[in-house]
């Protein structure tokens, strides 16, 4: 057990909720020797009953003082178990709410590429498994409650060696083997856990499919329905065949002590009676006692389980505490203190690119090779390329989403990578192929794009216009303060192109030095596309623009196209340039033109 972890839990629980904890404290240790005292008093009624029965002088006020006694002990017992159960659920909705945040910070400060890496995707869904708040308070509560019962059994113990020491030996044997099996099993489950959730993911990805309307027209058109119902059955049965096959071996288990217990309360009433027929107890006593050999058995039961629950559970912690401090250090070339440049106010030079190569996270291909070539301010730069020959990895590491390339890509002679996350960030902007369709209002959905500017009405409005989304947006019944997408009650689903101007209003919202566009306008027509780029291209003269688009003809009017081949740049120039090279991009445009032609002609 690496108590490492549990020491860090504490530290938290400490710095959160301090006067929770020591509250909580206080009351186990009360609730820890409340049995004794409800031995004592237990035995001293029955002793003075059994007077009172056999016509001894007992003083009736004393016997009614030690029942009223006995009825407030158990009156304070209740009422602190209920302080204790509350006292735990605020500790546990701030721990909740302290950690949620802590694991959420993390997602949102790991480097990008984190994200393409499935073992952090995997850790990650383990540690969002169920309430966090909860699962941290099972080894909080069951550590203070095993300083009950330590508290318990250590008065249970001296109770019973005042009545013989052979009891005490008989209830402390019965800890050895409970303990041994509860921690056994309690690691075999975390462990199950832990192999069982990339299965476990696949299944709830199944799950959300089938329950998602986007999946659900695809779900019906090719019958997949079927399909993705046997993958998930597969996925389903077979970790939960594993999770019966361990829960019947702990059962078994737990038979075996319980027959192990019996045997062992059996020696200890023969021990009692033994003590009876030589006159060594009195009527009180013996029943006392017997409570004692009970509820010692039953609080060493209590120990073992609950030290097997701190085990299971610390493991979680362990696995919480390694994903706050997940780290993947190829992923991180320099960190935010290495990061002492500032954005340029004003781009001078430009962009250079050089050499740059780049591999994906455990992938032995380059997605990108020896790639050189340099941007003058305000220039617009046309990607194009087939599918998967690396446009879009080149303007994920030119927007410095990945930092572990080879090469170097420089901003007015700045290496990017020096320069301050957040001010490369304040000057960049851009859209992407799989941009966000927020189910928020419109105005938030534009008003992202500059976050300091969410409530600045009449620019979103001038931004949407420029989009070319206003026109639709002033249609909607509450037109920027509309909800979009079905999720939430009273939503308004848009079409494809729409939610895409949406997003390039986006986009357009900060101003920033360069934008890069990622198929911003697929989903639109090639008309609409091309009056779209001139009217963005007149609106953005100063902006350094890199866009990628599959139509040529909105390259055409790029100042500077690259032509990407298998991660390589194969042909660099303007439109006139390129055609006259006769290359692959004189091919890609002749075949474009060609089709819209043929189109035409049919
Ligand atoms: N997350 C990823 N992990 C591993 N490999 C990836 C990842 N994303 C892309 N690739 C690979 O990198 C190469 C370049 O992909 P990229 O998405 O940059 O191409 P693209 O030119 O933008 O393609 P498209 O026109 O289809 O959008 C491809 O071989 C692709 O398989």
């Amino acid at each position: 057990m690496k108590l490492v972890y549990l020491k860090n839990l504490f530290t938290l629980v400490w710095q959160y909720g301090k006067a929770l904890f020591l509250l909580s404290t206080i009351i186990k240790i009360i609730l820890g020797i409340s049995p004794l005292a409800t031995l004592f008093i237990v035995q001293e009624v029955i002793n003075q009953v059994t007077e009172l029965i056999q016509g001894e002088s007992v003083e009736y006020m004393s016997v009614l003082f030690l029942l009223l006694l006995q009825f407030a002990v158990s009156v304070l017992i209740s009422i602190l178990n209920h302080v204790d159960s509350i006292l735990a659920i605020h500790l546990e909705v701030r721990l909740d709410y302290k950690i949620s945040k802590k694991v959420s910070t993390k997602s949102i400060t790991v480097p990008f590429s984190y994200f393409e890496l499935s073992q952090f995707y995997d850790h990650q869904n383990r540690i969002k498994n169920g309430n966090i708040g909860t699962r941290l308070m099972i080894p909080i509560k069951a550590t203070l409650d095993v300083l009950k019962y330590i508290i318990s059994i250590s008065s249970y113990v001296i109770f019973l060696a005042t009545i013989h020491w052979g009891l005490v030996v008989i209830s402390l044997i019965a800890f050895i083997p409970i303990l041994i099996i509860k921690a056994k099993f309690g690691s075999a489950k975390f462990y199950l856990m832990r192999n069982q959730t990339p299965a476990a993911r696949e299944a709830n990805y199944i799950t959300s499919l089938l329950n998602t309307r986007q999946a659900s027209k695809e779900i019906r058109l090719f019958r997949l329905g079927e399909f993705l119902l046997q993958k998930w059955s597969f996925l389903f049965k077979k970790n939960n065949s594993q999770t019966l096959r361990l829960a019947r071996r702990e059962y078994y288990a737990f038979i075996l002590i319980d027959l192990f217990s019996a045997l062992l309360y059996v020696a200890a009433s023969l021990l009692l009676i033994s003590q009876i027929s030589r006159g060594f107890l009195a009527v009180g006593q013996f029943v006392s006692t017997g409570q004692a050999i009970q509820g010692a058995q039953s609080t060493i039961n209590m120990i073992a389980s609950t030290l097997a629950r701190i085990y299971e559970n610390q493991l979680y912690v362990e696995d919480l505490f390694k994903y706050l401090n997940y780290y993947e250090p190829t992923l991180h070339k320099n960190n935010e203190q290495e990061k002492t440049m500032s954005f340029p106010s004003k781009v001078q030079k430009g962009i250079n690119v050089g050499n740059l190569s780049f591999y994906y996270p455990h992938s032995s291909k380059k997605a990108l090779h020896n790639i050189s070539f340099s941007v003058k301010p305000g220039e617009k730069i046309a990607i194009v390329g087939e599918n998967g020959s690396g446009k879009s990895t080149l303007v994920k590491c030119l927007m410095g989403l990945y930092n572990n390339y080879e090469g170097t890509i420089t901003i007015d002679d700045i290496d990017i990578q020096k320069i301050k996350t957040n001010e490369l960030y304040d000057q960049m902007t851009g859209i992407f192929q799989d941009y966000m369709k927020y189910q928020f209002t419109v105005q938030e959905n534009i008003g992202f794009g500059n976050i300091s500017k969410l409530d600045q009405l009449q620019q979103i409005i001038n931004t949407s216009e420029k989009s070319g989304a206003d026109s639709f947006v002033r249609n909607l019944p509450k037109q920027y303060s509309s909800r979009l997408g079905r999720l939430f009650q009273g939503g308004y689903e848009l079409s494809g192109g729409q939610w895409q101007k949406i997003a390039l209003a986006r986009a357009l919202y900060k101003n920033a030095q360069i934008i890069f566009l990622d198929e911003p306008t697929a989903s639109l027509d090639p008309l609409v596309e091309i009056e779209l780029f001139r009217q963005f291209l007149s609106t953005t003269k100063d902006v350094t623009t890199f866009y990628i688009s599959h139509r040529m003809a909105s390259a055409k009017v790029a100042e500077k196209i690259l032509v990407l081949k298998n991660g390589e740049i194969v042909e660099s120039g303007s439109h006139t340039e390129l055609m006259n090279l006769q290359g692959e991009y004189h091919r890609m445009y002749q075949a474009q033109a060609n089709w819209y032609l043929e189109k035409d002609s049919s």
